[in-house]
């Protein structure tokens, strides 16, 4: 590995005697890792089917497993079905330390892809609210995506700076992840091609964003409220310098200890002269775990957390007959009041969400489908918030079953007497429980209504 003679000088600063140890890491295998969706399934069931050979427990996540190539968890259903997102295990940390309770309202700043959005959701468990933002809006198709997989019905999903998102929700949230744009020397060693982008655009201007960035989560943070800021690298303007930069301007805020675990690294004040006991932070090096380099600091503001008041909730309008007919075969619990039809498009709306008008937003909760003439055709992100017990018909496959991964790829299955509990009409088509879409059934025939976007090698 060719790395910048500047970027090893800077990591000889932050590590002394232990640089070589590091430089030979880059001859150390790769880790890949899974985190569960404990939001669909707990850890215990899902250890109890675990199709794959090579799972073993990411000791920083009480969710998260390391996986081998061999076992392709990408090409398995339970993929689809939102079981576990694929994540590289260091960056599991972040949104397994931000402490999450349901019904909290829950910022992700910096969002997109979704990997620890996803996880965010997940512990919120259908309550409460995620705002999941990202700056750059064509990052935020994916990252509603996988929100939707995960099957997360309580969703904002915008694209806006965190000024303009200040003008709705000044000190709105209980807790904030801010995983920072960064210069990503964490990386260089799975992904090398993060080098030459570095040697362009290096620590001094990643550092100038997190500032930026920093500053306009603190407004958005209720007193009591708790961030987490996280990088992917080892930069101490990134890192240390970020941290003291903020602590230094704003006083209502102090650190939190984060629960260590064996490899761990405390922040190093000292690197930047700081007066803030920033050893509270963690640094993670892959010589020293199994994992990637990453940082985190975990900050509380000071105050009282005042409880969430049930701002804009909707009005109980009836709903069309086509809606209410379908919605007599789910028996989710569903607060028809938080119904809304725009257009011919029907969303369930979180509770407590203040109007969203003049905010760029891909998303605003649950898009539950669309009425079309005289029927109502339910959306593929409705499909993955039920559970198997919740829709009244229900076509459900082993994974093995061939017949699932034609169901991914679009095709048109036939179904046996008795597989289906209702003989025609519409059906929740589950994996071993777990709802993957929808199919219409006639005549033994099922017709395919997996999301054509989502397809297996769509
Ligand atoms: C490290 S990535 C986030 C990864 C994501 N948290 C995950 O786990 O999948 C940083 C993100 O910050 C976004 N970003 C950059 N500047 C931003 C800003 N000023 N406000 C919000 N997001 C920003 C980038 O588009 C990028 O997607």
């Amino acid at each position: 590995m060719n790395l910048p003679q500047s970027f090893i000088e800077n990591m000889s600063e932050i590590l002394g005697p232990e640089l070589d140890e590091y430089l030979e890491s880059y001859e150390k295998p790769k880790f890949t890792g899974l985190r569960v969706n404990t939001s669909k399934i707990s850890v215990e069931e899902f250890e109890r089917i675990n199709p794959f050979k090579s799972l073993r427990r990411v000791p920083w996540t009480p969710n998260g497993y390391y996986y081998t190539e061999e076992d392709a968890p990408t090409k398995h259903p339970y993929y689809y079905a939102g079981l576990y997102y694929i994540q590289e295990p260091s960056a599991m940390t972040p949104a397994s330390v931000l402490p999450i309770e349901e019904g909290e309202r829950v910022l992700d700043l910096c969002a997109a892809p979704g990997g620890k959005a996803t996880e965010l959701g997940a512990k919120l468990n259908h309550t409460g609210l995620l705002v999941a933002n990202d700056a750059s809006a064509s990052r935020t198709k994916a990252l509603l995506k996988n929100l939707e997989v995960f099957g997360l019905p309580n969703i904002l999903v915008t694209s806006e700076m965190g000024d303009k998102l200040d003008r709705y929700f000044h000190e709105y949230f209980d807790k904030i992840l801010i995983d920072a744009p960064c210069s990503g020397e964490g990386m260089f060693r799975k992904q090398a091609h993060m080098i030459p982008a570095w040697e362009r655009q290096g620590p001094e201007v990643f550092s100038k964003m997190q500032r930026e960035i920093l500053d306009q989560a603190a407004n958005l943070l209720k007193p009591g409220g708790t961030m987490l800021y996280s990088t992917c690298t080892f930069s101490k303007l990134e890192n240390e310098g970020s941290m003291d930069y903020f602590l230094s301007n704003h006083p209502e805020f102090h650190l939190e200890e984060i629960p260590w675990c064996e490899g761990f690294c405390p922040g190093k004040p000292e690197l930047v002269g700081s007066k803030f006991p920033l050893e509270h932070c963690v640094r993670l090096f892959p010589h020293k775990i199994d994992g990637e380099g990453h940082f985190l600091a975990l900050l509380t503001k000071d105050g009282e957390r005042t409880p969430n008041a049930m701002e804009g909730a909707a009005k109980s309008a009836k709903l069309p007959a086509e809606l209410e007919d379908f919605l007599k075969d789910v028996s989710m619990p569903l607060e028809k009041t938080q119904i809304q039809v725009k257009d011919t498009k029907v969303f369930l709306m979180p509770e407590g969400l203040k109007g969203c008008k003049g905010l760029r937003f891909l998303r605003s909760g649950l898009y539950m489908g669309e009425l079309l003439k005289k029927r109502f055709e339910p959306s593929q992100a409705f499909a993955m918030v039920l559970k198997k017990q919740e829709y009244a018909s229900v076509i459900d496959l082993p994974a093995v079953d061939v017949r699932i991964l034609r169901y991914l790829k679009g095709e048109t299955i036939e179904i046996e007497d008795g597989e289906s509990t209702r003989d025609a009409g519409w059906q929740l088509v589950c994996v071993d429980g777990y709802p993957l879409g929808w199919g219409k059934l006639i005549r033994g025939t099922l017709r395919n209504k997996y999301f054509s976007g989502w397809r297996m090698n769509a």
